[in-house]
């Protein structure tokens, strides 16, 4: 007789050695999957709808998180459509293309973005009980906040502290040498996150920002599909995540009730957000969220400006023209050196110049941080429809569905910047083609930050320009003309796979100030 009934399978399954058990265990929620998957695919034949990819449901998941770039593109040429839709789990989801769909997307009431990343992206650190609990209010108090943050004189008061910032990791790196733009630049904009966004307890310390930074990368590396798509099953990205989240609130509560006992009142952003009295839930969801937010993005865009300008002595040579046309119209050249380290010099001097005009008498600069974003900012807009229906020309999005567009979309369109590849800061910026350029959003949502980063990107632009000499070289150490190309698939850096370029540094010893100091 053969052993049947549920009993008896467990006990057979219990004999079976650890590595069968996986094998049986693997086996059994693939077919689970695979059934509610198929249930859900059936779902898919409305033609009102948008068409669905050919693929398998089960299919889609890996892509859309590891190679998301190329799957989406695929998935146009695959439906042959601009718009298509696929599944991930329950979810349906829906990729829009086009400059009809781009407008519908970027303007429509009902697609929100806070849900849409909530679900979809998994990037925003969530301790469970405390930051699960902000609702609309808080968010709506944190965007005040960061308005207040970036008031002119509260970044006039921020320029020299970052300036000094930027100094200090400048020289750890020593006098001259190669590094990784991906590495370094990224861990100096996340130092002058930290001092812009959180406080002077944490900021100074280098050592607690160094630990703050890599337990944010944790967050990154263990956004799985199965950490975002099941944030509720114990997987290992879902466990690491918890607990790197849970130490970074714990260091943001420890720097708050530091504050709060010392009774000292510091020049920081925490202390605006106690003066303004806000809740534990706002100060913590400002820090820990806006981190996330400002880090990242700046952090990307700083590494790709800094090698776009390494390749383009042309640009270097009068992007350092613009900045030194600041300083003597601004810096008092009387006043002498404080010091014999030539990158202290240059941030003092550069200390003196006023926000207004970092912000605008700096064309050249700006020109170049927008075709930076335009040709590294590998953004994905996430939407949810929180209703009614959208229309996207002849196809309906139904509420609930999750939309996206990727920025590529328009940004890497050859029809409107020919030789989309090509960093060319000197490119025509008057397309009549709507929503042509979107590096800081558009339409309902624009970046709330923008004001902050884009003077951080500017502070380091001209700590690089004037204080050191550097171009990008290869594996042999060759100059490299031709800037690497961005990688898509990579959605938080645009970093290249293969890491085969270096940033090469000296110091200048002071001649970009000659005549100048
Ligand atoms: C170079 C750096 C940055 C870039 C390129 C950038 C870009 C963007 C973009 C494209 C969006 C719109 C996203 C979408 O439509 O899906 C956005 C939104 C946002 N950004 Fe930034 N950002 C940067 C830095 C920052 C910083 C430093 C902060 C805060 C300190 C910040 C805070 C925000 C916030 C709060 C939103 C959401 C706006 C809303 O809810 O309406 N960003 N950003």
């Amino acid at each position: 007789m053969y052993p049947v009934g549920i009993p008896s399978s467990v006990e057979a399954f219990l004999s079976t050695g650890i590595a069968g058990q996986l094998l049986i265990a693997f086996i059994l929620l693939f077919f689970i999957l695979s059934l509610c998957s198929c249930l859900m695919d059936e779902q898919y034949q409305d033609p009102a709808m948008p068409v669905p990819l050919p693929e398998h449901s089960l299919f889609t998941i890996l892509p859309f998180f590891h190679q998301r770039f190329d799957f989406l593109n695929w998935g146009f040429r695959a439906t042959g459509q601009p718009i298509f839709q696929f599944r991930l789990f329950r979810n349906t989801v829906i990729a829009v293309s086009g400059e009809a769909s781009r407008r519908t997307f970027l303007t429509s009431k009902g697609l929100d973005l806070n849900e849409g990343f909530k679900y979809l992206s998994g990037s925003i650190p969530v301790v469970p009980g405390v930051t699960s609990n902000i609702t609309s209010r808080h968010v709506s108090i944190v965007r005040k906040r960061l308005a207040v943050a970036q008031r002119e004189e509260r970044l006039q008061a921020l320029i020299p502290e970052l300036l000094l910032d930027c100094q200090r990791v400048m020289e750890s790196w020593g006098v001259s040498g190669s590094c990784d733009p991906f590495k370094n630049i990224y861990e100096l904009l996340f130092q002058i996150s930290v001092r812009s966004l959180t406080c002077s307890e944490i900021a100074d310390d280098s050592a607690v920002v160094a630990r703050l930074q890599k337990l944010y990368d944790t967050l990154d590396r263990w956004n799985t599909p199965a950490a975002v798509l099941f944030p509720w099953l114990p997987s290992p990205g879902a466990v690491f995540k918890l607990l790197a989240t849970k130490q970074i609130y714990g260091v943001v509560c420890g720097a708050i009730n530091a504050r709060q006992q010392s009774g000292i009142s510091r020049n920081d952003m925490l202390q605006i957000l106690l003066d303004h009295e806000d809740e534990h839930l706002v100060v913590v969801g400002f820090i820990m969220g806006l981190l996330v937010a400002g880090a990242r993005a700046t952090g990307a865009t700083a590494s790709w400006m800094i090698t776009f300008l390494g390749c383009h002595s042309d640009w270097k040579v009068k992007a350092a023209a613009e900045i030194q046309s600041l300083i003597s119209t601004h810096s008092s050249s009387s006043s002498t050196p404080s010091s014999t380290s030539h990158l202290q010099n240059l941030s003092e001097r550069l200390s003196t110049i006023p926000v207004c005009a970092w912000e605008s008498s700096t064309p050249i600069l700006d020109a170049i941080i927008r075709e930076t974003l335009r040709l590294a900012e590998p953004h994905t807009a996430m939407r949810r429809n929180l209703g009614p229906e959208v229309q996207f020309g002849d196809k309906v999005v139904p509420t609930g569905a999750f939309v996206l567009y990727q920025f590529s979309d328009v940004h890497l369109d050859e029809r409107i910047y020919p030789n989309p590849w090509e960093f060319d800061p000197g490119r025509s910026t008057d397309s009549k083609v709507p929503f042509s350029w979107i590096g800081w959003g558009a339409g309902k949502t624009v970046c709330l930050g923008q004001r902050l980063a884009k003077l951080e990107l500017k502070l380091i632009a001209a700590m690089f320009l004037l204080g050191m000499d550097f171009d990008i070289v290869d594996r042999s150490g060759k100059h490299m003309a031709t800037p690497p190309r961005p990688n898509w698939n990579d959605t938080l850096l645009c970093q290249p796979q293969n890491g085969s370029f270096k940033l090469r540094f000296q110091q200048t010893p002071s001649p970009r100030l000659d005549g100048v100091i």
